[in-house]
């Protein structure tokens, strides 16, 4: 069968290629080995299913982004419909579907982040909600994500259903957060990786299958978003122009459709699988890589020292930062960069296939074959970011003081299926770690800088970050 694909490591029966991957957490090295073995595209079997890898910028850009439309498809994936209730949301569908709500997702989002500055003024609320949380402990040890974890939920749900979780509303923060680490966890178990990859061996195994682990958690889930879009329904004021966030948009936008006879594109069924989408997707990409930020700075002291200097130059006070500061400010950007590449977070990137016979690097690949934009190899490609796993900010400074633009930085990924929320999760990274960085002097706990080794597979969640903050401006 191996004939048929472009080259790569053999190998073993029903398992694959799994050995290799799982052999050095989070699973980066098999596919950095694997690249100088065979070049940036080669092949790797998941179980029985051959996957091809394109693991280079250079081949990216050649593929993904200059012949967008042949990589835009994703793999189907059973298990997806079936806790999805059909084929919905944005994250799993392809066709029309994607496109049109995508496209959706995007221009409501521009609409809150451009024309009124909504998505700013949201996240700066939040902002000064985590100084009043962090400010009660000042001085004294105290654990920095979950504060942060707390924003971004306050954060999405802003844009998605119009509210923060304020007091009252703690307890259904609680649940959803419970939600939210059990899918984290649960789904990192060996069995249930191997089954999303080997089902037959993966079934064989001890402990609670994907179906199982998918029924238990998504059903909550969606009750909270169904509930959130009847309450939608009920006060909306459907001749208003304005939207305050994305539930009111797309129940405005239904409305038209099934006036036009529609009554399927934008369905209920769709937007509570739209909500999941974002949530999922949206806050614990974003809260892993803010705490991820603090504790590479935690582990650099002299990275501290200069993002204090850069902030004493420019800004001068305890101000908020907003993003007009954004360009005054290369350094802090240089810092979210290079976390973002050392973090490097998503070790393998989604499945995409192919959605016509095509040829890649001399060979035919049929169409529906899966393909995967391999990021996390780009990120710590030594040519473009010598000695890789160095912690070095000042590699996106050039000669000037200038931040540089480095195009393999593509922690996003590339292409279509780019991610939809960049624009957001960039605007949060900027506003929390900068406003947090001008507020607080950060020393590390009593137990030292917290730890840099990523622990878990196909996933990089950092470790518990305790800290001592002081305030900078009395
Ligand atoms: C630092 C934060 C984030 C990182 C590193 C990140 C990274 C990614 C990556 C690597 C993909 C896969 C792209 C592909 O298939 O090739 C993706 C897709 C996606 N992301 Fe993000 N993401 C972040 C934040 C967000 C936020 C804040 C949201 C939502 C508000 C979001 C929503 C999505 C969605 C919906 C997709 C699927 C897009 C599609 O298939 O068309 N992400 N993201």
């Amino acid at each position: 069968k191996r004939r048929n694909y472009p080259n790569g490591p053999l190998p073993l029966p029903v398992i694959g290629n799994m050995v290799p991957i799982m052999k050095q957490k989070p699973g980066y090295e098999a596919f950095r080995q694997w690249t100088k073995d065979f070049g940036d595209v080669f092949t790797f079997w998941l179980g029985t299913k051959p996957y091809i890898v394109v693991s280079s910028y250079k081949r990216l850009k050649e593929t993904f982004i200059l012949d967008g439309d042949t990589y835009a498809d994703k793999a189907y994936q059973p298990f997806q419909e079936q806790f999805r209730g059909g084929q919905y949301g944005v994250i799993d569908t392809n066709g029309h579907v994607w496109s049109t709500h995508r496209r959706f997702a995007l221009s409501t989002f521009r609409d809150f982040g451009l024309g009124k500055d909504l998505m700013q003024q949201k996240i700066l609320i939040e902002v000064d909600e985590v100084f009043r949380k962090f400010d009660q402990n000042i001085g004294r040890e105290q654990e920095i994500p979950g504060v942060f974890y707390n924003a971004g939920a306050n954060v999405i749900n802003q844009l998605i259903f119009g509210y923060r979780f304020d007091e009252e509303k703690q307890e259904e923060l609680k649940k959803l957060k419970a939600l939210m680490e059990f899918q984290e966890t649960a789904f990192t178990t060996f069995k249930v990786q191997v089954q999303f990859f080997a089902p037959i061996v993966g079934r064989m195994l001890p402990g609670k299958s994907v179906e199982e682990l998918l029924a238990e958690f998504t059903v909550d889930f969606y009750k909270f978003f169904d509930r959130q879009i009847e309450e939608h329904r009920s006060r909306i004021d459907f001749d208003s122009e304005e939207n305050l966030d994305y539930a009111e948009a797309y129940l405005k936008e239904q409305k038209k459709k099934e006036s036009e006879g529609d009554m399927e594109l934008f369905s209920d069924r769709q937007l509570s699988n739209m909500c999941f989408d974002l949530w999922v997707a949206g806050l614990s990409t974003t809260h892993t890589t803010l705490s991820w930020i603090i504790a590479y700075v935690l582990n650099h002291p002299e990275v501290q020292k200069k993002v204090h200097e850069e902030l004493d130059e420019v800004i001068g006070s305890d101000r908020l930062i907003s993003t007009g500061d954004k360009n005054n400010l290369p350094f802090m950007n240089a810092v979210i960069n290079e976390s973002q590449r050392c973090a490097n977070i998503v070790p393998l990137n989604q499945i995409h296939c192919v959605s016509k016979d095509t040829m890649i690097n001399g060979v035919l690949v049929k169409k529906g074959t899966g393909i995967i934009p391999q990021i996390s190899t780009v990120l710590l490609d030594e040519t473009t970011f010598p000695d890789p796993y160095e912690f070095n900010p000042d590699r996106f400074i050039d000669e000037h003081g200038k931040l540089k633009k480095v195009e393999e930085l593509c922690a996003f990924s590339v292409g279509k299926r780019q991610c939809l929320g960049e624009g957001l999760a960039r605007m949060e990274m900027f506003l929390f770690i900068s406003n947090f960085f001008n507020r607080y002097q950060v020393t590390p706990g009593s137990s030292g800088p917290p730890s840099l080794e990523k622990e878990t597979m196909f996933n990089a969640t950092p470790r518990k970050i305790s800290a001592i903050l002081t305030k900078r401006y009395l």
